[in-house]
């Protein structure tokens, strides 16, 4: 077994994991220190599932190590998962039951003592207090993903593993349920949270980068945009998409993407971005200007340079490559 750091929470290396014969985590190392927040980010099938399910004992790796809150992922399995919470992508209720009932039912299933006092807690803490009595199946996506957050909760662990939690709730539901996140964490809680949106890797304290298996980048939001080396430029004007079309074709150009009236131009080289951006300068009707890239912008970035390493790729994870 590897010592671990003590203030890592989670501290595993060269994670490595095939399916049939596919390999879709492929040496991923990543550290967590505790009580801090980390985004977890890759395109669809990167491998992020994967590699939550290895650092919580669910899944053995076929190569690496690691220690999850100190206890080996893999000889001490039991532990870990005695100690995290894990929420899903798809969570499931007693559709039937209560709120009250299904963390009561919970608490019963985990053989947990204090459970008056556990499921109150969680009913307070998750603002679930008035809506007790109402039954699971009725409830909306946003008090559906609360109620799953105070199941993950109930017995008290040290470090939560969140699956993409927030897919499909609406802003201010999953703005609650980052205010809970954030009230955890103050508390001494790590949490590793998979996510799509870019404003909810915003809210973290630092990001994970994962695609096609491999550990892509990490670091804070600030450190990743400032790492990423882009340069982008902002035109504005009506009718953009052939132009759209038109930069796409340069060779200086990594990523075109519209927001509104406004299309963001990147690249990877400075120079050679405003050299070949210069001709459309004096376009009609367009204005240009130098901009701050933003997060998304980035991830558009790392996600065509994945593209172009692994042109050939079936469906997108390293194994087809190979
Ligand atoms: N049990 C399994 N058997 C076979 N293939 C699997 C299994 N679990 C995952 N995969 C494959 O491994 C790859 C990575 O999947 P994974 O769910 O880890 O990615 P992800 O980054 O979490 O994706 P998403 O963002 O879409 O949830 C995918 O191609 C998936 O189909």
């Amino acid at each position: 077994m590897m010592t671990s750091a003590p203030d890592n929470v989670i501290d595993v290396r060269g994670l490595t994991k095939s399916f049939g014969g596919r390999k879709v985590v492929d040496g991923f190392d990543v550290q967590v220190p505790r009580g801090r927040i980390y985004g977890f980010l890759g395109p669809n099938g990167s491998g992020k599932t994967t590699t939550l399910r290895m650092i919580c004992g669910l899944l053995t790796p076929d190569a690496g190590e690691g220690t999850c809150l100190g206890f080996d992922i893999v000889g001490e399995a039991a532990e870990v998962k005695r100690r995290i919470g894990y929420m899903t992508q798809k969570f499931s209720f007693w559709e039937d039951l209560s709120i009250r009932e299904n963390l009561e039912f919970v608490a019963d299933l985990y053989g947990l003592d204090r459970r008056k006092e556990r499921v109150d807690t969680a009913l307070q803490n998750l603002n679930l207090v008035d809506r007790q009595k109402q039954l699971a199946g009725q409830l909306s996506g946003g008090w559906k993903q609360r109620l799953a957050l105070a199941a993950c909760i109930l017995h008290e662990p040290e470090l939560l593993l969140l699956d993409e939690p927030t897919a499909g709730v609406d802003p201010k539901a999953r703005r609650e349920f980052w205010d809970e996140i954030h009230r955890l964490a103050a508390e001494g809680l790590t949490v590793l949270v998979s996510t799509h949106y870019m404003d909810e890797a915003e809210r973290c304290h630092a990001i994970i980068y994962m695609s096609y298996g491999r550990l892509v980048t990490q670091g804070t939001v600030k450190d990743v945009i400032r790492g990423a080396g882009l340069s982008t430029w902002v035109v504005r004007g009506q009718n953009l998409m052939p132009l759209a079309k038109e930069l796409e074709a340069e060779k200086a150009v990594k990523t075109v993407a519209p927001f509104g009236d406004n299309l963001h131009v990147s690249g990877t080289d400075k120079a050679a971005l405003e050299a070949a951006l210069k001709p459309y300068f004096s376009r009609e009707g367009l204005s240009w200007h130098e901009a701050e890239p933003s997060f998304e912008d980035i991830f558009i970035r790392y996600m065509a340079d994945a593209q172009d390493n692994f042109k050939g790729a079936e469906n997108g994870t390293p194994g087809d490559a190979a």
